[in-house]
């Protein structure tokens, strides 16, 4: 994700807190808060994004050396700000079903079980992870005059209410108004929204002022006698009814979206397109990685999931096969033993296929993944698919820098930014590799010389590397798909298109919602 470098005016405008909560996951939360931010930045307010805990995989390297939530470095970019840890101080990425990594002010800090932050024994974690939650709203609550916040999940988990720091328990310590967010696309939103409600302590729900509902498409008249009967149920103003977007094209923090239907490459010479299909393995990570190539007009993208895959030995069409980045790099290495990815895998680059790896992709590919402390998983070693000279030892203290240089593949070099996010460290077996990546620079610009990175294998049909973001900047993007049989010249400028999306949000937020009680609201 690429920073822009303006400062905004401060302009006190307006100041306050808003938090957003929604009445289930994926209600339109971190999208309203982007758009609000968005909206409120452009009219000179000095507004961060905030959310106290986020659970995802998908996340983000920040400009102070850290890592949060995809969301929080979007919103980031939403108020133009470069992302901080203060935005998302408390990470959890699960790395198993059961247990989670927990980060900290940006920083990995253990490895615990879901009931050691979730359950009755989580007091010593929530005691902690407030602490450090209540440091960083502070923080940000100094530095700017408006913080819009994220909840997460649903405020009404009557399970988790004690000690919770995500929702109401946050809200209700830092005093600030809450409003909450429905998805009507799904059904039962009135139930939802007066359900919710109902099941919060009688401060907690004087603390909501009122609703959004999200993701509403049809003939608004017919919605109108709801939205009538639920302001004079609760007592409580419905702010507004968003429409449903299509096309939005935001980084999604969690859902994995295909490529949207695109009726010209069907047209286009097979020359000018290119089949790429990304291994979804069950703890990808920085899926975002991919954004620019599901919208490449001339590139048919597909995941390739446990359920999506077609009982074929083969990938008979794939002109690229993708290996992303992996929270749990042996467990998920295990998982394509399973399925027989291995195999097909091995199958496409002897029909002269390309394969790609990407940070736990790259480490999968090589000869050996050692995790001897149980970083990730049971400690142990595995075997890796052995297609690279490369072993792999997992260790504590976990690589996270903002990195630009070049890349240099074919003959040709272009500029790239990207970010490393890992704990392994690589050593290469044999010495006559080509590296393709020079890294430069990294973004606190403390790096004095040039770092090789990644790998072309000998027979230039696999490239791998373990920096993140690299189709971003379109020229690399570009000599990428030109290495991999592409000849088109298209370029997807993915940060041109992330800001038009969310300009494009706060259009919609600023005509559909009612702005006057909004701002009545947060101040
Ligand atoms: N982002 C990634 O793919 C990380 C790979 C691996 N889990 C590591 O930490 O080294």
């Amino acid at each position: 994700m690429s920073l822009p470098h303006f400062t905004l005016p401060t302009a006190d405008l307006l100041s306050g807190a808003l938090m957003v909560q929604g009445t289930t996951s994926d209600a339109g939360k971190s999208t309203l808060v982007a758009g609000l931010c968005r909206l409120f930045a452009r009219q000179g307010v000095n507004v961060a994004p905030f959310k106290p805990q986020n659970m995802a995989l998908n996340s983000a390297v920040t400009i102070d050396g850290g890592e949060i939530g995809r969301a929080q470095a979007l919103q980031a970019i939403a108020c133009q700000l470069p992302p901080h840890t203060d935005f998302n101080p408390v990470l959890l990425k699960p790395s198993s079903d059961t247990g989670a990594q927990v980060i900290i002010h940006g920083k990995a800090l253990t490895t615990l079980e879901a009931k050691a932050f979730f359950g009755p024994e989580s007091r010593g974690y929530k005691t902690l992870a407030l602490a450090a939650v209540m440091q960083s709203y502070r923080r940000l609550q100094q530095q700017y005059s408006l913080v819009v916040i994220e909840g997460a999940g649903s405020p009404a988990e009557i399970n988790l209410r004690d000690g919770d720091i995500a929702n109401m328990g946050f809200a209700e310590v830092a005093d600030c108004p809450v409003i909450i967010i429905a998805d009507i696309d799904k059904g039962g939103v009135f139930a939802h929204l007066v359900g919710t409600l109902a099941l919060l302590s009688p401060s907690e729900q004087a603390r909501v002022k009122g609703f959004v509902i999200n993701r509403f498409r049809g003939d608004i008249s017919l919605l109108q006698p709801g939205i009538d009967w639920l302001e004079a149920y609760t007592q409580k103003p419905v702010l507004g009814v968003l429409p449903y977007l299509h096309d939005l094209h935001l980084d999604a923090e969690d859902a994995l979206i295909d490529s949207p239907q695109n009726p010209l490459s069907a047209t286009l010479p097979t020359t000018q397109r290119l089949s790429v299909l990304v291994l979804v393995y069950p703890r990808i990570s920085n899926h975002t990685d991919f954004d620019p190539l599901r919208l490449h007009p001339h590139i048919d993208f597909h995941y390739v999931t446990m359920q999506s895959d077609a009982s074929s030995t083969v990938w008979p069409n794939a002109d690229v096969i993708i290996l992303p980045g992996s929270k749990n790099v042996r467990a998920d290495l295990a998982f394509m033993r399973q399925q027989g990815w291995d195999i097909k895998l091995k199958t496409h680059l002897r029909y002269g296929g390309k394969v790609i790896g990407i940070c736990g992709g790259y480490q999968m590919l090589g000869e050996l993944i050692d995790d001897p402390l149980g970083i990730e998983d049971i400690a142990g070693c595995s075997k890796g698919l052995g297609l690279l000279p490369i072993t792999t030892v997992l260790t504590v203290s976990k690589t996270l820098t903002q990195v630009r240089g070049h890349l240099r593949l074919q003959h040709q070099q272009a500029e790239f930014s990207g970010y490393e996010i890992h704990c392994g460290e690589s050593s290469l077996t044999q010495s006559d590799v080509t590296q393709p990546l020079s890294i430069e620079q990294d973004a606190q610009q403390t790096m004095p010389i040039t770092k090789l990175d990644g790998m072309v294998s000998n027979d230039q049909q696999i490239l791998a590397t373990y920096v993140h973001g690299l189709f971003d900047h379109p020229a690399a993007c570009q000599l990428i798909l030109q290495w991999a049989g592409l000849a088109s010249h298209h370029a997807i400028d993915i940060n041109q298109i992330r800001e038009q999306q969310l300009n494009r949000l706060a259009d919609v937020l600023e005509a559909h919602l009612d702005m006057n009680t909004l701002k009545g609201i947060i101040s």
